[in-house]
């Protein structure tokens, strides 16, 4: 699987983003791969190219579940501190003491801390696994030092702690392991030297703990799993909006282009003037010159209509570099072209719809049964106008009556109408 485009509401600031690939194939590839690993039972796996930003993804949510698991621990430890007059009563005093005066401020300081603090998760998660295991510690102190029997309710308390923990945190599965090693050992350290022996203590010790223990771990896999298959789904639904909207741009190029020449159609010249026309300035001179080849049913009679097509796609290769930005060129269909020219002076114009003309002639492609020359050549004509968006069309159309003109006048020339001088009406031969 290759890099994937990813974007979209919710990207978290400093977010990577890799880089964008385009093609359809490969955009469908990652799909098939992103359903494969969403159809895939047991683990879900999250592709490696991905691992980084499931990991970008889920870092908000891992940081909010350990501050949330600290402030919510704090809250079950101080209310539990009415059962210890019960539990053990024997060390009531110390009890209150853990409680109150330890575990209170340091769960609110760390609360505090994970919620301000930027450092890695890990270390997050390890504070957090620290102050858990404290609590644990304590109690499993208070069963030790107390002669009453129901301080191993304590033992009890503490791997329900455990459970809570592992549930609770989203903490990684080498972290749980860790967790769970170094719980069972303080209560087996707090049962082995606590106020009540019998011969299957221990046993019956590590018995809950499995029990315990193994819920525990297969609801924070169950967890974990949901997240990568959430984040799969929503990386997913980013992609296949990305190919929607690849494919809607593909298919608007594809209406607003000319196959044959890859020039513009009428459609997309169309187009591309009304985007030039909103940046114009009022007042603005625009020109538009409609353009013919010459004899050019001669030309694919004789020469054939293969001959014809490449013709058509050099003809219009020259006038797209001869029209040049700001102009742009556009097929109307069969052997005619436009050239649109945004900002055109009246003195520029003649030059102008010279370049068009000369740049065909250059090509000097030879054409034995044209009655104006040996080569190919194109006939021009070319008006200026000072438009608003309505009277483009008629632009169009005194363009297209200059041509008719150097049609008229023999060929090969460029007729030329300055609408904003009508005294000024010119041909020229090539
Ligand atoms: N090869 C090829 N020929 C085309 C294409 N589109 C139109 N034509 C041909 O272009 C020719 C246009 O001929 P006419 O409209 O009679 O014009 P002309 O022969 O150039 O004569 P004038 O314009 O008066 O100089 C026709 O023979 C069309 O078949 C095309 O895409 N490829």
């Amino acid at each position: 699987m290759g890099e994937y485009a990813r974007y979209g509401s919710g990207d978290a600031p400093g977010r990577r983003r890799p880089v964008s690939r385009t093609t359809e194939t490969t955009m469908q590839d990652d799909a098939t791969e992103l359903d494969r690993a969403l159809e895939g039972r047991g683990r879900v796996l999250i592709p490696a190219e991905l691992k980084d930003a499931f990991a970008d993804d889920t870092l908000a949510v891992r940081r909010r579940a350990l501050s949330k698991s600290v402030l919510l621990g704090t809250g079950f430890y101080v209310a539990f501190a009415l059962g210890d007059a019960f539990a053990v009563p024997d060390r009531l005093q110390l009890a209150l003491i853990f409680r109150l005066a330890i575990i209170l401020p340091l769960g609110l300081v760390v609360f505090y801390w994970l919620r301000r603090t930027r450092c890695s998760l890990i270390r997050q998660q390890c504070v957090a696994c620290s102050f858990h295991l404290l609590v644990v510690g304590l109690l499993a102190l208070l069963v030790v030092l107390s002669e009453s029997v129901d301080a191993l309710g304590f033992v009890f308390a503490s791997y329900a702690l455990l459970m809570f923990m592992v549930i609770s945190m989203a903490l990684p599965r080498s972290l749980v392991a860790v967790l769970a090693s170094v719980v069972v050992l303080i209560q087996a350290v707090a049962v082995a030297h606590g106020p009540l022996r019998y011969p299957t203590l221990e046993l019956h010790n590590l018995m809950i703990a499995i029990v315990i223990i193994g819920p525990a771990i297969f609801a924070n896999r169950a967890l974990e799993s949901d997240r990568r298959r959430q984040f799969l789904l929503m990386e997913r639904e980013r992609l296949r909006r990305r190919q929607l909207a690849e494919q809607r741009d593909m298919l608007a190029r594809l209406a607003a282009l000319d196959p044959l020449t890859e020039l513009a159609n009428r459609r997309g010249l169309n187009a591309g003037i009304a985007g030039d026309l909103d940046r114009l300035t009022s007042g603005a001179r625009v020109a538009i010159a409609m353009i013919d080849i010459d004899h050019f049913k001669a030309y694919n009679d004789h020469y054939g209509h293969g001959a014809g097509d490449e013709a058509l796609r050099r003809v219009a290769r020259a006038l797209a570099e001869a029209a040049r930005p700001p102009g742009r060129v556009g097929r109307m269909g069969g052997e005619e072209f436009a050239v649109f020219v945004p900002g055109i002076t009246h003195h520029e114009l003649p030059l102008y719809a010279e370049r068009l003309r000369a740049s065909v002639q250059r090509l000097a492609l030879v054409h034995h049964h044209s009655r104006t020359a040996g080569v190919m050549t194109i006939s021009v004509g070319m008006v200026l106008g000072c438009p608003t968006s309505s009277d483009v069309q008629m632009l169009f159309e005194a363009a297209d009556a200059a041509l008719y003109r150097a049609k008229k006048a023999g060929r090969n020339q460029v007729s030329i109408e300055d609408l904003t001088r009508p005294d000024m009406n010119a041909h020229r031969t090539g």
